[in-house]
């Protein structure tokens, strides 16, 4: 194609090109103008790149937590709170003290409900006639109800002496939920949210039925004491104490029927038979004045919903005098949507995988495995043209927790085939997955980064939080 073509063709060429009688002078005064021209254009250019490297320089740095649900996103951002934001943890231990003390009675009347039912005939009917017997310990008629091998639960008076005796922690859950200003139950997005439970509290269910979850909208407002939350409606400091004061008074006052009911034979198995673990002990918290720990604010479990924002000015560390802005966000899979439009301008990713979970369905849809879900996920990430030059570090998370599944006998080949015979020891799994991880990136990146990686477990406080890990400021 001629040159003299292309230009009649395209306009803007036609308009740049020079005038066809051009004299050598003419020439000259042109090329010098067009010399300034490009000048000037190259000058503002740079400007405009200062400017915009100054404002990207004193922004804070965009630091995205992602995940599946459970996976420790916001246990992680936790021991990045704990270990630099140290006032605003200490402010906040009392509003922790809520959530734990919630997730505790959320889980005892879990197990009301269930023996409700199983006193009343329950779900797997109790045998008629047979079910009220004399008493044995005088409080009562006593039921039976069959387990799975068709024997009984011998459920008795001393049973419904303890549902009555506990009636009160209803109210004390509801006022809690009202004082944190928690959802409680399902995402309303979540139809699958039904199976969800919170490890956090004292019941845990592996497959079958499991307490729902609650959530807070908000990072931030349930932390402010209720009285700064709502002035309008009168409520003073005193009045609020004096509720903390009588919540503390109720629980303490339940504690000693709350360990009987924990550590009763029955109820163990009827949750046994339910495929409901049994995870923490009433005792420690149902003192009358418990303080959180600080471990037990990182382990306290307060699901996400949406995407929360988090500001933390670093005053030591590598990343000293920065402030990053750590978005967590909920993990679960019909929140994932909201996770794009922060994916624009973000600096740094931390994903967490739970490599605990490899024999465990994701709450939101018991079809998916939710290690492959993680596999999944991590692609969906690293192959992002979005996030083409966003650091990604991955985190290998709740070690000690598949540590402790191994030592129990579950084999990893039972749940991924392609395990094959290696040995059935943590280093060798954590290699394998760690293999796969970096594998799904090298594949998938649209172009070559680094596989940064490392194992942790995030509920065991965090020594070096950036690992060797500094974002581009
Ligand atoms: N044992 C153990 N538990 C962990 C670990 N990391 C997180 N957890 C627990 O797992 C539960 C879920 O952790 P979160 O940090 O709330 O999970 P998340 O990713 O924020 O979950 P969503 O908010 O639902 O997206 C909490 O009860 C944590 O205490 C770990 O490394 N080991
Ligand atoms: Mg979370």
């Amino acid at each position: 194609m001629g040159v003299g073509r292309t230009v009649d063709e395209d306009p803007l060429s036609r308009l740049l090109a020079p005038p066809p009688n051009e004299s050598p002078e003419e020439r000259e005064i042109r090329l010098k103008l067009e010399a300034e021209a490009r000048l000037r254009s190259e000058r503002i250019d740079e400007q405009l790149r200062a400017e915009k490297a100054a404002l990207k320089k004193n922004r804070p740095v965009k630091v995205l937590l992602l995940g599946q649900s459970e996976s420790g996103k916001s246990t992680t951002l936790k021991n990045f709170q704990l270990a630099y934001c140290r006032d605003q943890w200490e402010a906040e231990r009392a509003s922790w003290r809520m959530v734990i003390q919630l997730n505790l009675i959320r889980g005892i009347n879990y197990i009301l409900d269930l023996l409700a039912e199983e006193l009343a005939g329950g779900p797997t009917p109790a045998l008629a006639g047979d079910s009220d017997i004399s008493d044995d310990d005088g409080a009562g008629p006593s039921a039976y109800a069959p387990n799975r091998a068709g024997s009984m639960l011998h459920f008795t008076g001393k049973h419904r002496l303890l549902k009555l005796r506990l009636a009160p922690l209803r109210t004390v859950q509801r006022d809690l939920e009202m004082r944190i200003g928690a959802q409680a139950g399902a995402d309303p997005s979540d139809v699958y949210d039904l199976l969800s439970s919170p490890p956090g509290s004292p019941v845990m269910g592996a497959s079958g039925r499991r307490p729902q979850e609650f959530f807070v909208r908000s990072a931030t407002s349930w932390k402010q004491p209720a009285h700064m939350r709502s002035p309008s409606e009168g409520q003073g400091a005193r009045y609020q104490d004096a509720q903390v004061r009588e919540t503390a008074d109720i629980i303490a006052g339940c504690a000693e029927d709350m360990k009987a009911i924990w550590e009763d034979q029955t109820v163990r198995e009827m949750l046994g038979r339910k495929g409901i673990r049994m995870e923490t002990t009433p005792g420690l918290i149902a003192v009358r004045d418990y303080q959180p720990t600080d471990d037990d604010v990182v382990r306290a479990r307060l699901r996400t919903l949406g995407v929360q924002e988090h500001r933390i000015r670093f005053d030591k560390g590598p990343a000293a005098g920065s402030e990053w802005c750590i978005y967590d966000v909920g993990g679960s899979r019909t929140q994932r949507i909201a996770w794009y439009p922060y994916f624009d301008d973000c600096d740094a990713i931390i994903f967490l995988a739970p490599v605990s979970c490899f024999d465990e369905r994701l709450a939101e849809d018991r079809r998916i495995n939710r290690l492959e879900d993680s596999y999944m996920l991590w692609k969906a990430v690293v192959s992002s043209k979005l996030l083409a030059k966003t650091s990604i570090i991955l985190f290998l998370n709740k070690r000690d927790l598949l540590e402790q599944k191994l030592r129990s006998g579950v084999r990893v080949r039972d749940h991924v085939h392609s395990y094959g015979d290696r040995p059935n020891e943590v280093e060798h799994a954590l290699k394998y997955f760690q293999q796969h991880f970096r594998d799904i990136l090298r594949k998938h990146s649209p172009e070559p980064r680094p596989f940064r990686s490392h194992i942790t477990s995030v509920v065991v406080r965090m020594v070096s939080l950036h690992m060797g890990f500094v974002p581009p400021c």
